[in-house]
């Protein structure tokens, strides 16, 4: 069974102009382990999908099911990354990353542990007490990645994690997530506008038509793992490339 399934789902948003048919008959299946990351056309609805999966907003057809069982709403199972950073201002690094586990009252010792994995995890360990404005940008989405890492989430959604960042600091976290996703076993879905991006990082690229929005081709990404920026150079790499910006293109032009 997958982890993840998507059967026939739609998404109709009801505006002042009238229904905006946002996703239509999304058909994805995103096995255990596998990182998935979704490419489309701007406004087609890739926020939105993430959105759902989330429980954040609700399909207007079709199911949603995360290992069988219909997505209701929000749950702890399911761990998200904006692109704008989301951490408390007045807690510091380790208090927002043991934010979640305080509310599940997990144990102050073991809490303290959990944090202190995380914090090396992201490379953070000197940063502990430091509070968000004290940080980087890039420096910010690793304390948001640490934070919904020790919520143990059976899947992790990723919107643009990276969108904001410049593209060196950029660089440095693709290969941090590869990192973490490998040691921690992930699920993630990922979404991006970036095709390299889409590419250095999946097991399979899911790239969507323009609104409605579907699923409108599925590419496994053969290049080795571990992965590194290395990849990006390969004819491999430039090959899959081209064919992803074809695809996008036969919409956008
Ligand atoms: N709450 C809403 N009410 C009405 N329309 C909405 C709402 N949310 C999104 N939409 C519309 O649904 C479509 C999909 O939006 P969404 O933000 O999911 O696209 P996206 O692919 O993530 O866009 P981008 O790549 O530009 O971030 C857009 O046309 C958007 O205007």
């Amino acid at each position: 069974m997958p982890l993840l399934a998507l059967d026939a789902m739609g998404k109709v948003f009801d505006s002042a102009k009238g229904p905006v048919h946002a996703l239509e008959n999304i058909d994805l299946e995103i096995a255990t382990g596998e990182f998935a990351v979704v490419v489309g056309p701007s406004g087609c609805g890739k926020s939105t999908l993430l959105n759902i999966v989330a429980g954040l907003e609700e399909a207007s057809s079709g199911s949603v099911r995360l290992q069988g069982r219909e997505i209701t709403g929000p749950g702890a199972e399911r761990g998200m990354v904006f692109q704008s950073y989301t951490l408390f201002p007045w807690l510091t690094v380790r208090k927002n990353i043991e934010f979640g586990l305080r509310l599940r009252q997990v144990p102050t010792a073991k809490r303290q542990r959990i944090a202190r994995r995380y914090l090396e995890l992201v490379g953070l360990t000197d940063f502990e007490n430091a509070l968000p404005k004290e940080l980087s940008g890039g420096m910010k989405q690793r304390v948001a990645i640490a934070r919904v890492l020790a919520n143990q989430p059976q899947m992790l959604l990723m919107d643009e994690p990276f969108g904001a960042l410049d593209a060196q600091t950029r660089l440095i976290l693709q290969e941090l997530l590869l990192d973490v996703w490998r040691e921690e076993e992930s699920t993630i879905l990922f979404i991006t506008h970036d095709i390299d991006e889409a590419i250095l990082l999946a097991d399979t690229v899911y790239v969507m038509s323009r609104r409605p929005g579907a699923i409108k081709e599925r590419i496994p990404i053969p290049l080795s793992r571990p992965r590194d920026h290395e990849a990006t150079l390969s004819p491999e790499f430039t090959r899959i490339k081209r064919e992803i910006m074809g695809l996008l293109w036969e919409d956008i032009g």
